[in-house]
């Protein structure tokens, strides 16, 4: 019965328990365990028509499993993008690496759901609606599309739009049209939001792990990508970096969690905004650290109609084909008391820390 078939189970392999968080554990028995012991258990009652029938349904199974993962390996950004950027792997068997794609900011979820991800031929159709809205994050737009602030500007000279500002002398800050605008899509102040322009690849790397690469020349200020991920109270970005570093210290695991700090024009306070790339976020989750600078520079952006502004990365000087993509994450600082945790740093620049920048340094 498959009361003592699960029972037999039970007593036969005890069930790895791996502690995810305080408040669920997860039993994980490895699928390929589980269905050969099924197996083994199933296959001598049948007749030879019905194991033929099995077998040739294995190997059809293992053919299609095997165009999936191909499929998957042509492109990372899953059709969301508007080109695709493939993995290329000449260091080992990884094909490519899985995550949840969303090309917005989003307010965290938990567990993240499953998300489709096979060839375009077989693509569901209600998947081809990406929702142009979530692409201002957190929205002050209601919900019949009242603006609640943002410009007058109705349409902006060739090439110009009066709306763009720069907070005074800072270029890592800026403004862009949005929602609450008047504008439309075509408004010349809303190049971060019409998607990914420029060619990518994602590069495995033996030290660094996946990387991403440009697939082209990208000229000086071209708009690369944003950082988009899951957006969480600092609480639970604190927690969730506490698995992450240990998760870090018994298996192979790269994180994606980045703190922004805006210090506010008043300079008493400091706007936080925690994104986590890891299980849900972008193609800038592939973005390595590099002591340098790297060749990105980073804008915050804010968009009219949008609560929180968006993390934007834009081309520090012309980038060549076949250049890794970086930027800096952050100051280093090393001394007896966060040595512990830290990360060593294969960015291969002269002036390399050989540190990982994290919070604790
Ligand atoms: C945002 S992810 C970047 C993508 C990551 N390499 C991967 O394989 O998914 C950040 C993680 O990449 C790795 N990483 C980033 N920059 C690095 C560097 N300069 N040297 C070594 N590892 C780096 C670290 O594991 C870090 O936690």
């Amino acid at each position: 019965t498959t009361t003592s078939f699960y029972e037999k189970m039970q007593r036969e392999a005890p069930p790895e328990k791996r502690r995810l968080g305080e408040a669920s554990d997860v039993i994980i028995i490895p699928a390929t365990d589980l269905f050969l012991r099924c197996a083994d258990l199933i296959l001598p009652w049948l007749n030879p028509q019905e194991l033929a029938a099995v077998s040739q349904t294995c190997k059809a199974l293992s053919l299609v499993s095997k165009s999936i993962t191909t499929h998957r390996s042509l492109d990372a950004a899953r059709s969301f993008e508007n080109i695709t950027i493939p993995f290329r792997n000449s260091v080992d068997s990884q094909r490519y690496a899985y995550f949840v794609y969303t090309p917005f900011q989003i307010p965290a979820s938990s567990p993240p759901s499953r998300q489709w991800w096979g060839s375009e031929s077989t693509r569901p159709s209600y998947l081809d609606s990406v929702s142009e809205r979530g692409r201002f994050g957190v929205s002050l737009v209601d919900e019949s599309g009242e603006r609640m602030c943002g410009c007058e500007c109705e349409q902006c000279e060739e090439g110009y739009c009066k709306c763009l500002t720069f907070a005074a002398g800072m270029e890592e800050i800026a403004n862009e049209c949005g929602s609450g605008c008047g504008c439309g899509s075509d408004c010349s102040n809303r190049v971060t939001q019409k998607g990914i322009s420029v060619g990518l690849k994602v590069v495995r790397d033996e030290k660094k792990g996946w990387c991403l690469y440009a697939d082209q020349l990208i000229k000086q200020g071209q708009f690369i990508c944003e950082y988009a991920g899951e957006l969480l109270t600092t609480d639970e970005a604190r927690k969730r970096q506490s698995i992450y570093d240990k998760l870090r210290s018994t298996q192979s695991f790269a994180s994606a969690l980045l703190v922004v700090r805006e210090h506010l024009p008043s300079g008493n306070a400091c706007l936080r905004i925690n994104i986590d790339a890891t299980r849900i976020g972008n193609i800038a989750r592939f973005i390595n650290h590099s002591c340098d600078g790297g060749n990105l520079s980073t804008v915050l952006l804010r968009s009219s109609g949008a609560l929180l502004p968006r993390l934007c990365f834009f081309a520090a000087r012309d980038i060549f084909a076949e250049e890794e993509l970086s930027f800096s994450y952050g100051d280093v600082c090393v001394n007896g008391e966060n040595r512990e945790n830290k990360l060593n740093c294969c960015c291969d620049s002269s002036c390399c820390f050989g540190t990982l920048p994290c919070e604790n340094t």
